[in-house]
């Protein structure tokens, strides 16, 4: 297996020459690496990890109280999701806890949460904002670096910004992830199946350092993260809407996790508001880049970003096609 490291961009550098090599490594592996990003241990982001041992070491049955729901939040027990995107999967062994519609003033969730995050809601939401601040610099770089414009042709560095604001509760998930220590015989085998993520972005730390891996189209990739002095390293996917958006010129890039050892991440997928449309953005480079992802219609129309969110829920759940409840 070989593993690569991906491209690192400064965050805070929103310059052009930047913003373009960042609409590089999005483009080339849909795959690339943060740093100076505010999401931090000094900023408490890792107490996020202490929370989610804490509930990961609960009773099964008190966990079970709180079951994954078609609002998207709760938990998600072993085998009950199938990220495995080609219908081979079986379940992913996995489980994982889902905090979502967050008000974008306070950011707060609105679920019912057992105590133990409970209690500890002013450090998540104060996370949460703090990826909310990455998700909009991340934004403004990609409208920069694609030099996205309005229908009046005026440069719109906040298209992407704005396209995540719209909504009162916002359906952006921080997802704790635990992957226990899979049985013997079973290191090499999907902890979680090869999928590509259904929002715009989603921001990644693992502990350890070990498991995703990325498909480049002809083998497997451990994803490698290079130690910095005093600073982790973020992990940054393109999701499925910013692929649409940019009609495939951004890669949404198939992924999965192995392990050979229990492991720990903390997930954030940031998911446009509900009613935005995924057609091409206005950009002379999509419109010179000769894609064909952007395919996924419904009645001849375009899907709205809450349309192929439920469409891939509705996937990873085996259910039948479901309406929100939020
Ligand atoms: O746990 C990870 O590192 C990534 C998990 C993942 O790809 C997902 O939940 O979509
Ligand atoms: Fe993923």
């Amino acid at each position: 297996m070989s593993s690569k490291i991906l491209p690192i961009i400064d965050i805070t550098d929103l310059s052009l020459e930047n913003s373009k090599k960042l609409v590089s490594a999005a483009s080339k592996y849909g795959f690339l690496l943060l740093k100076n990003h505010s999401l931090n241990r000094e900023n408490g982001v890792d107490r996020l990890f202490d929370l989610s041992k804490q509930f990961f070491d609960l009773p099964a049955e008190l966990k079970a109280k709180y079951p994954i729901n078609t609002a998207n939040d709760g938990y998600v027990g072993p085998m009950v999701e199938d990220l495995q995107q080609d219908g081979s999967g079986k379940g992913d062994p996995k489980e994982a806890f889902n905090i979502t519609h967050f008000d974008l003033s306070e950011f707060k969730p609105a679920q019912n949460l057992p105590d133990v995050f409970e209690k500890e809601l002013p450090l998540i939401s104060s996370c949460v904002k703090k990826y909310y601040s990455v998700l909009h610099s991340v934004c403004r770089m990609l409208a920069i670096g694609l030099d996205v414009k309005d229908s009046e042709g005026n440069p719109s560095p906040e298209f992407f910004v704005d396209a995540h604001g719209l909504d009162l509760k916002a359906r952006s998930t921080l997802r704790l992830i635990h992957y226990p220590k899979p049985a013997e015989g079973m290191e090499d085998t999907n902890q979680a199946g090869a999928h590509t993520d259904y929002g715009s972005l989603t921001f990644v730390l693992q502990k350890p350092h070990r498991g995703l891996q990325i498909y480049d189209g002809t083998e497997w990739i451990d994803v490698e993260i290079p130690e910095m002095e005093g600073q982790e390293l973020l992990i940054v996917n393109i999701a499925d809407m910013l692929s649409f958006w940019t009609n495939g010129y951004l890669k949404s890039t198939l992924h999965r996790v192995r392990t050979t050892k229990e492991r720990y991440s903390v997930v954030f997928f940031c998911q446009p508001a509900d009613v935005v449309v995924l057609e091409p953005v206005n950009s002379e480079i999509i419109r010179n880049y000769a894609g064909n992802y952007y395919s996924l219609k419904k009645d001849g129309k375009p899907l709205s970003s809450l349309e192929h969110l439920l469409l891939r829920l509705d996937q990873g759940y085996k259910r039948k096609s479901t309406t929100t409840t939020m």
